[in-house]
């Protein structure tokens, strides 16, 4: 038996659904599928969970949301008339658009884009409809996954066939959703509970692509990736698949097959736990994240203060800030944190460091992106490192900042965000361009 998941560019539009429909119907193994809401199409320019979110802000503030709503309707609308569905989606749209004015909240309405998604894909290739909301299960916000198991064996086992919306289960009975692009944890969830012989993920791309086809040209696709190595480009930048969809997976050996809706004859990438599966390129893939912030603080003798690094982890835990890097000298250190945590507590955390650490001087610089450079193959080669700075130097591009972590499956290199594509661009030529290892 095989879960499959279809991406919200899979649910654009009467079209997609007719692909999905096809691919579906080509596997009678593929027995639980799990939906996100409609992405961009053709006749739609946003994510109807963009405008769901936007409808609850409006509605929040007491404003009209008519007419972003009217988007959603057409979007569901189109779809239900052009494949001539039976379920009846004007009062299912209706429903929604009360819930919404009733003041549901912020987690309920952006998930409703899923679960029309699902209705309507049910009732077109006639499987049930299950929701969500009574197999996945929270607890203080995470992933309660021994729950979920536990409930979709039960309630999944009496029906041989269903189609299920992505992205939300509830906690003590209120709707919660996972973060943004958390449909791919569903399916992964489902997957696992279901002892699933694989988890097919479908989207818009043909795999999982050595670096984001959006920076760089037509990029090489991978053929298979480790959950280790897809684990640290996940969580570093590449959103083919969320980075917590892997850990339900995991402990089950349970293969990941991402695919492309609209070439379903490719193979896409497989995603295994063997690290041995050869990999013929040294590096598997490439990516990145914008906005950090790097704060420098300077004191001589920094080392042989036995509690300085306590103190100023302190500082960051106290005023709830992860932190992400922490390269450092003899005599300085230098922390990497997120913009979006840093920024409105920036002057704080700077007097707080100042005064609990009595530091020489602080600095601190913005718009620092982060490059994560990925592969098992990194391990046994030699001179990874020097073709990769020297590829940077050639383009002129300024590093920051370097971090190996002891894995030796990942550097990190902090860039200025102005040398951010220029920079990913640089490294796959050197290794996957005209100059192929
Ligand atoms: N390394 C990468 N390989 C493939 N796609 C990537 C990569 N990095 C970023 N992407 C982007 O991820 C998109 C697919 O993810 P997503 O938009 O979440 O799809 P879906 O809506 O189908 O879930 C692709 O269209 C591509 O632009
Ligand atoms: N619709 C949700 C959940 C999701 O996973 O969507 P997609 O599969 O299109 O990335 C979002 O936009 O975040």
């Amino acid at each position: 038996m095989k879960v499959a998941k279809f991406g919200g560019s899979s649910l654009a539009d009467a079209g997609q659904l007719q692909k999905v429909k096809d691919i579906i119907q080509a596997d009678k193994d593929r027995k639980y599928i799990v939906v996100s809401a409609p992405g961009k199409g053709v006749n739609n320019n946003h994510k109807v969970t963009d405008l769901l979110a936007m409808c609850h802000q409006l509605s929040d503030h007491d404003l009209n949301f008519n007419e972003v709503y009217k988007i959603i309707e057409d979007v569901y609308k189109n779809i239900a008339d052009d494949l001539g569905l039976a379920i009846d989606i004007d009062s299912i749209l209706a429903d929604v658009k009360e819930e919404i004015t009733n003041g549901a909240s912020y987690d309920f309405v952006i998930s409703r884009g899923e679960f029309m998604s699902a209705q309507v894909l049910a009732s077109f290739i006639g499987y049930d409809f299950v929701d969500a909301k009574d197999l996945i299960f929270f607890n203080e916000g995470i992933l309660n996954l021994e729950k979920s198991q536990e409930n979709i064996k039960n309630i999944l086992s009496k029906h041989d066939r269903a189609v299920i919306p992505g992205f939300y289960g509830q906690e003590d009975g209120d709707v919660k959703t996972f973060s943004r692009g958390g449909s791919d944890v569903t399916g992964s969830v489902i997957a696992s509970a279901m002892d699933a012989q694989i988890y097919e993920n479908f989207t818009d791309v043909s795999g999982f692509l050595v670096a984001d086809p959006r920076i760089v040209k037509n990029p090489c696709p991978i053929e298979t990736i480790t959950y280790k190595e897809l684990r640290e480009l996940s969580y570093m930048g590449a959103n083919v698949l969320h980075e917590e969809a892997i850990f339900p997976l995991r402990d089950k050996n349970i293969p990941i097959n991402i695919k492309n809706t609209n070439a379903p004859a490719k193979a896409g990438t497989l995603i295994v736990s063997n690290s041995d599966i050869k990999n013929k390129r040294i590096l598997t893939g490439i990516t990145g994240k914008k906005d950090f912030t790097s704060i420098t603080l300077e004191k001589v003798n920094m080392n042989n203060e036995k509690d300085f690094f306590r103190k100023l982890t302190t500082v960051f835990e106290s005023n709830d800030i992860s932190i992400e890097h922490m390269p450092s000298g003899i005599d300085t250190v230098s922390v990497l944190v997120a913009d979006s945590y840093i920024t409105p507590k920036l002057k704080k955390v700077l007097e707080e460091l100042q005064i609990y650490l009595n530091v020489d001087s602080i600095s601190w610089e913005r718009d620092i992106s982060l490059i994560a450079v990925v592969g098992r193959g990194m391990k046994k080669e030699k001179g990874v490192s020097s073709r990769t700075f020297t590829a940077l130097a050639k383009e002129g591009v300024n590093v920051k900042m370097i971090s190996q972590g002891s894995s030796e499956i990942n550097i990190i290199i902090g860039v200025e965000t102005c040398d951010f594509e220029k920079a990913i661009r640089a490294i796959y030529d050197e290794f996957y361009g005209s100059k192929q290892d």
